[in-house]
């Protein structure tokens, strides 16, 4: 039986919903075996964040390089990474072990406004780990940031997804989910070439927390197991929409998605 490795790199979600827990549930349900490389740990739940604290550099250099001696991870994804030295840390490391499947997912803030990247770290970004990218997947604000104009229309998105290629990523997919206006939700797919559009039915819910990483974590899952970008945001995106479909609808605020939900469904129950 061939085990296909996933690796994710980010902060861990005491609540279960989002980084490195949702990742890893994600990784498990698509086939992955997974493995984590904590960069900091938040305590959150379904009301919001109560506290970040970032991990030292050197527990984080050593986590990587415990991965990159021994495991191998056939795909590697990055969420929370809070500061500009955590980014360079991660950046080397990607190049020390030529992981070529890397999945960047750019996260910035909670859903309720709390910060998980500090403010100096965003040309770090662009300048040594994006450049590294298999895909980039940023939710709409995260890519007006990175690519410094607003996107309020279908030509903006396109736009803004250029100006990923141009920073070195080969691949982006620019979420639509805080596209408010639509029914449909619409997430851009480019690779420098052809734009495609994956649409999907909006579910009306305030239970979302994760679904950035979890989107991310799928494709990450999917080309572990040696699925074309294509094929993986595909995967992703059933994924992620049964996810939020149906809910499971614990906590008190916005609560997580269902992870379990797309094998269910697969298996028809
Ligand atoms: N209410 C929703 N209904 C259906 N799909 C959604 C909804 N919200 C987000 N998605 C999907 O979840 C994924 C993550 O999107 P988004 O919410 O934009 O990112 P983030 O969680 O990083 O802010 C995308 O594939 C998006 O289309
Ligand atoms: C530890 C940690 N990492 C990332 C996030 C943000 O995740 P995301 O999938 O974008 O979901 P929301 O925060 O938008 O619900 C997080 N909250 N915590």
């Amino acid at each position: 039986m061939t085990i296909y490795k996933a690796l994710t790199i980010a902060g861990s979600d005491c609540g279960g919903g989002a980084g490195i827990q949702a990742d890893l549930k994600t990784f498990q349900e698509l086939g992955a075996y997974g493995m984590s490389v904590i960069t900091a740990v938040t305590a959150q739940n379904t009301l919001g964040v109560q506290g970040v604290y970032p991990i030292e550099s050197a527990a984080i250099s050593r986590q990587l390089d415990s991965i990159g001696e021994d495991l191998e991870p056939d795909a590697v994804k990055t969420g929370m990474l809070f500061d500009a030295e955590i980014i360079r840390i991660v950046a080397a490391k990607v190049e020390q072990y030529r992981w070529r499947s890397l999945v960047i997912d750019p996260v910035m803030v909670a859903k309720g406004g709390s910060p998980l990247l500090r403010q100096e770290a965003l040309q770090t970004l662009i300048k040594f780990l994006i450049p590294l990218a298999l895909v980039t997947t940023p939710n709409i604000p995260e890519a007006e940031i990175l690519a410094r104009m607003p996107i309020r229309t279908l030509s903006d998105r396109e736009e803004a997804a250029k100006r990923f290629i141009q920073m070195g990523s080969k691949y982006v997919v620019i979420k639509g989910g805080h596209d408010r206006h639509a029914d449909e939700i619409v997430d851009l797919v480019y690779d420098g070439a052809s734009f495609v559009y994956m649409e999907s039915k909006r579910v009306e819910t305030r239970h979302t927390h994760g679904t950035g990483c979890t989107y991310s974590a799928a494709v990450t899952a999917q080309l572990a197991r040696g699925k074309s970008v294509a094929e993986a945001v595909q995967t992703a995106k059933s994924f992620i929409q049964a996810a939020i479909e149906d809910q499971l609808g614990i906590g008190g605020g916005h609560g997580p998605t269902n992870h379990f939900a797309y094998q269910r469904r697969v298996r028809g129950e």
